[in-house]
């Protein structure tokens, strides 16, 4: 089968994606895969690293105000379709799938007006705009959250889960404790603001760096790249010896096997692999994001008392810590939230997704 993949922006549609990958590549040897994604978005730094053939496009996204911007925006989706057909045409794949991100809508509207089967991928509980307008011409539109179903033609729509989530199963814990020199005998905290990290987590946990050390638990603190420089200036000479600081962590699924409790921001990716890992989770919902999504997805874990959720606003480095305290040190509180957890995830997301890729390719 011939493959064309695309997602980009985020790490939250671009993992998906390369699990999606890894599965073709398990399912059929001779699968062939074209990645498209955009020069500017991290797909062009984790793709190229997996040695998946990659060719890019120049996209933006829509802005949801009225503005000249979306003028140039719509001239460069219609030059990026031409583009697009152009490497389908030289490709010949069999299905194309879009698994989020703006650089999703010339590629897969592109596909479907070509006439080759096309599928999107839905991570949310709540959709963007390119997956909503893109939902109109494909073939399959595959999803994560049930609620999320509503948003689409509904003759078209297919829960599979993400398949991020069988990415994460049966990891060896002790290479994620090597890679970084984690003590196997210490239970170990992971705090990561999404792919691209996120300033006022930052914040908060660097208000109360020092007062780890007193801790009988270590932690992974990720910076997030761009904010690395300013966070190792901020903590010269008052780093505890039990905390590791990282810009950006390659092999997250070897780490989330090492770790005992996530703090994180509420993407859709990393619910998925924090459910089918069964790990407890402190959720900090991005507030900057479309229709509040973030708290939405978050929602779904904690009435089922999987996670907390905490409101940016109200979070503070001291009330971070208090809540650490609480799940890392109450062993049946940590175990109620670990298998409230695990009951939502969908461990075999990624061969779903993949059954009804062949299916829309036949
Ligand atoms: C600002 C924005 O639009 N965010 C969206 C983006 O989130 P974003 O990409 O930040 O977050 P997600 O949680 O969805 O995905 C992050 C992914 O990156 C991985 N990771 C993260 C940090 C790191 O150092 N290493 C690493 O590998 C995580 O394990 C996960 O696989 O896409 C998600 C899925 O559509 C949405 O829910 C988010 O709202």
């Amino acid at each position: 089968m011939k493959v064309v993949v695309s997602g980009g922006g985020t790490g939250g549609h671009i993992y998906p994606a390369l699990s999606l990958i890894n599965e073709i590549k398990k399912q059929d040897r001779d699968a062939e895969i074209l990645y498209i994604g955009t020069e500017k978005g991290l797909e062009s730094e984790i793709i190229p690293r997996e040695n998946i053939p990659f060719q890019t496009i120049h996209i933006t996204g829509f802005k949801r105000k009225l503005s000249f911007d979306n003028v140039k925006t719509i001239m460069r989706f219609l030059k990026g379709t031409t583009q697009v057909k152009k490497m389908l045409n030289a490709f010949q794949p069999d299905v194309v799938i879009g698994t989020g991100g703006y650089v999703c809508g010339p590629v897969v509207y592109a596909a479907a007006k070509m006439g080759i089967p096309a599928v999107i991928h839905e991570q949310n509980s709540v959709p963007g705009l390119t997956n909503k307008f893109l939902s109109r011409y494909v073939d399959r539109v595959a999803i994560c959250f049930e609620e999320a179903g509503g948003f689409f033609p509904q003759e078209k729509v297919i829960f599979t889960g993400n398949p991020r989530a069988s990415e994460v199963q049966n990891v060896d814990r002790r290479a994620g404790q090597q890679s970084l020199g984690l003590d196997p005998l210490k239970k170990t905290v992971l705090i990561v603001g999404g792919s691209r990290g996120a300033r006022p987590i930052n914040d908060a946990f660097l208000s109360v760096i020092e007062k780890f050390s007193e801790k009988p638990y270590q932690v992974v603190y990720v910076t997030g790249s761009v904010h690395y420089d300013a966070v190792a200036e901020a903590i010269k000479g008052k780093q505890p010896d039990n905390v590791i600081i990282k810009p950006f962590i390659h092999n997250m699924p070897d780490v989330l096997a090492a770790v005992d409790l996530i703090v994180a921001r509420a993407g859709a990716t990393t619910l998925a692999e924090v459910t089918a890992l069964g790990l407890p989770s402190i959720l900090i919902p991005s507030p900057y994001v479309t229709n509040n999504h973030q708290e939405k997805n978050a929602r779904s874990l904690a009435e089922n008392e999987a996670a907390l959720v905490r409101k940016e606003q109200e979070m503070s480095g001291s009330a971070l810590l208090e809540d650490i305290d609480t799940i890392l040190t109450d062993e049946t509180k940590w175990r109620s939230m670990r298998d409230a957890a695990k009951e939502l995830g969908v461990p075999d997301a990624a061969e779903r997704l993949y059954r009804v890729l062949t299916e829309a390719a036949r």
